[in-house]
């Protein structure tokens, strides 16, 4: 089990921000600290699955973004990707690494990572993208959807919705006992308002901004890795490629029998691939 830390951060802004994460191993000099960034109404549990498969030499992060899991003490002013990337950049100072860290983000939370390493790229040594919303030019149905304010797709209100939602995020069969969805409507039915805002925060200020985020990643030299599922219905599998192209020493790995869930349909086969991309990447070639 992976222990719960909070980091307390006196803020560049008006409030106190923590930071809450969990941490597997030590760090270790010439290795990157693996840092684990979840996707939108999502929360550091989500890496739990994959952590689990990762070696224990490997140290790791997984963090709570602002508004999501146990991090608390936030305003409005925390949904602005800017200031989110501030915040991860005084809490990774902190937090003292040895070495340039590998910044691995899901969804929404791959986004973030691009945006940091966009911003801060002599902290980071790696990236992995893990299907991040690839910006205006290649929207699904799904994701215009969610920009025209209709967010029951990821933010379902009622039984109804939350099957929908997860037949099609996911293409597991997984099998949503009553355990299961009563959890979900007690946890998150209460903080649907404050996902709202994110959402519409991050859709007026980030979003629009994505395409040029990610043109500005082809300046940067580190090893980066894209992971995707075929079955993706909100980030469009094009994606993939498009950022393959932009990134110079990229690489790309496709699952099939995988929808946007990666941490869900592919939690094994994603530590094994994000392993074996390091491995062959060692950490001297990403200072060159
Ligand atoms: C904390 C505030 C951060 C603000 C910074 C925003 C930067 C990104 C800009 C726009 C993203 C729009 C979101 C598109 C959908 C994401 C789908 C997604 O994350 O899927 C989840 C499941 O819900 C997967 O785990």
């Amino acid at each position: 089990m992976l222990p719960c830390r909070i980091g307390l951060l006196k803020s560049i802004l008006k409030s106190t921000a923590r930071i809450c994460y969990c941490e597997k191993g030590v760090k270790v000099a010439g290795q990157p600290s693996l840092i684990f960034i979840h996707g939108f109404a999502s929360s550091k549990r989500t890496w739990l699955s994959v952590i689990k498969h990762i070696p224990h030499t490997y140290h790791c992060i997984a963090i709570d973004l602002p508004g999501h899991g146990e991090s608390i003490g936030f305003n409005e002013e925390y949904y602005i990707g800017a200031n989110v990337i501030d915040l991860l950049k005084q809490f990774f100072d902190k937090l003292h690494f040895i070495e340039p860290i590998c910044l691995i983000g899901e969804s929404m939370g791959g986004s973030i990572v691009a945006m940091f390493a966009t911003k801060y790229p002599f902290d980071v040594g790696i990236i992995c993208l893990l299907s991040p919303p690839p910006g205006e030019e290649y929207e699904t149905d799904l994701l215009q959807q969610l920009r025209s304010g209709t967010y029951h797709s990821i933010l379902p209100e009622t039984l109804k919705q939350y099957h929908a939602a997860v037949k099609s995020l996911s293409e597991k069969k997984i099998r949503l006992t009553r355990l299961l969805t009563k959890k979900y409507f007690k946890t998150h039915l209460h903080t649907v308002n404050q996902y709202q805002r994110i959402l519409q925060i991050a859709f007026e200020h980030d979003y629009p901004n994505l395409g040029e985020t990610y043109k500005q990643l082809k300046y940067h030299t580190c090893p980066a890795f894209i992971i995707w599922g075929r079955e993706d219905k909100l980030c469009h599998p094009a994606g993939a490629q498009y950022l393959a192209k932009l990134l110079s020493k990229s690489e790309l790995i496709i699952f099939d029998d995988c929808g946007h869930l990666i941490t869900v349909d592919k939690p094994e086969e994603t530590a094994d691939a994000i392993i074996n991309f390091l491995e062959r990447n060692p950490y001297y070639e990403s200072r060159l």
